[in-house]
């Protein structure tokens, strides 16, 4: 069975990519849904991100991402007190959603952002990064977010950057077309890698 790490930056397409496989069979264990988890209402980490970052860190008993969004991408402090509290709960659920998975017999696919940045490489077999240029980066994140240029500059130069993650990938699937070249680079992607498997 195969580990494989799917990531890119921010807005590059990784959820996307991540439905086209979930559709082909692979399992999709998926890091930004396990940060939710890790601060859900009421819970440990919900309480360690109140105390490090106050009141109005919680709104209606749940962590308000708009205001954490606005300190951290902002402030490369505050990013890793953050990160500090909510990463190692993360890799806890993500490891037996894996785990899971893997006595199943199935291959997974780990759906990690920032698995440069938490130098995760040695934990997966093999990394397939979604790339798109930095311009069409910033134009999608303002879109789906709506944000303005600043913030989603900020978002981008928080991660690092598109251009050195496709560097570093064992496999890069572009996604600079449209839905449907994506689907086809996905195809192509799959059935290289069943070849060898
Ligand atoms: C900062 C938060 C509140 C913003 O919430 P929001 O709903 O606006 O964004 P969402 O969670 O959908 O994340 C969108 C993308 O932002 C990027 N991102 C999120 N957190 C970080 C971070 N700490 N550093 C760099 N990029 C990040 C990722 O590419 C992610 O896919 C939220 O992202 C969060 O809790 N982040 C800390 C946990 C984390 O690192 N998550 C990323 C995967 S473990
Ligand atoms: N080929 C495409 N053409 C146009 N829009 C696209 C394409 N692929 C993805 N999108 C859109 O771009 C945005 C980013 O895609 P997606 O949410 O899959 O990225 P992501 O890498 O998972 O983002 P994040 O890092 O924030 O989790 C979404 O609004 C999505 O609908």
């Amino acid at each position: 069975m195969t580990v494989i790490g799917l990531t890119g930056g921010i807005a590059s397409g990784k959820s996307t990519v991540a439905q086209l496989l979930q559709g082909q069979g692979f399992v999709i264990v998926d890091a930004d849904i396990a940060a939710r988890q890790a601060v859900a209402p009421g819970s440990e980490g919900l309480r360690q991100v109140a105390a490090a970052f106050g009141p109005d860190a919680v709104l209606n008993g749940e962590m308000n991402r708009a205001y954490i969004g606005q300190q951290i991408f902002h402030d490369e402090d505050k990013r890793h007190k953050l990160n500090s509290i909510i990463h190692p709960i993360v890799r806890t659920i993500m490891e037996e959603e894996k785990e899971a998975a893997l006595s199943e017999g199935q291959d997974v696919i780990m759906d990690i952002p920032l698995l440069y940045e938490n130098k995760l490489e040695e934990t997966v077999d093999t990394v397939w990064v979604v790339y798109i240029p930095e311009k069409l980066q910033l134009e999608r994140l303002m879109k789906r977010n709506q944000l303005s240029e600043e913030s989603a500059r900020a978002r981008i130069t928080s991660q690092i950057s598109i251009e050195e993650k496709r560097k570093r990938a064992d496999i890069v699937i572009d996604n600079s077309g449209t839905l449907e070249d994506l689907k086809i680079n996905v195809d192509t992607v799959v059935k290289e890698y069943y070849k060898s498997h």
